[in-house]
């Protein structure tokens, strides 16, 4: 069966998308893009609210949120509660926020990484498990009540 991933964020993070969107498409993925359609000067909590609830949902099993930064979308996507967003810069740190964080959202800072390392990013978060155990009882932990 497809996986089923979204994809979205900001102008900052418009060109990423696209390249990013093809990537993962040519590799068998079953992609939702959320925008932005350009890369026109825009909000990045437009179309990653959207991402974060389809994930939250069930429907996606797992997002990308790309901005200047990362923090804006990052920031975003934690408000949601079943959302654990992850403010990613190298593979390392995309490993571990599924092994250790059981993360759902990767968020990518697209003017910090060149695009070689954003798709390396990708590629790890979406083929790294969640290991449980001991992460498990942190990760439950994680929700406010
Ligand atoms: O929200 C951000 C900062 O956390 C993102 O990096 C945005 O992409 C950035 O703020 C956009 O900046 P711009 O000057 O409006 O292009």
């Amino acid at each position: 069966m497809m996986r089923k991933i979204g994809i979205g964020g900001d102008h900052a993070g418009f060109e990423y998308k696209e390249e990013l969107k093809k990537i993962l498409s040519s590799k068998g993925f079953d992609v939702t893009d959320f925008g932005p359609d350009s890369d026109a000067s825009t909000d990045y909590p437009d179309y990653v609210h959207p991402m974060a609830t389809a994930v939250e949902k069930g429907d996606l099993e797992l997002g990308i949120a790309i901005c200047g930064s990362g923090n804006g979308v990052c920031m975003t996507v934690n408000k949601h509660q079943d959302i654990r967003g992850a403010l990613v810069w190298n593979t390392e740190l995309a490993a571990l926020a599924r092994q250790h964080n059981n993360a759902n959202i990767v968020c990518i800072p697209s003017r910090f990484i060149d695009f070689d390392l954003a798709s390396e990013i990708v590629d790890t978060f979406l083929n790294t498990d969640f290991e449980g155990g001991r992460h498990q009882r942190r990760v439950g932990k994680i929700a406010c009540q």
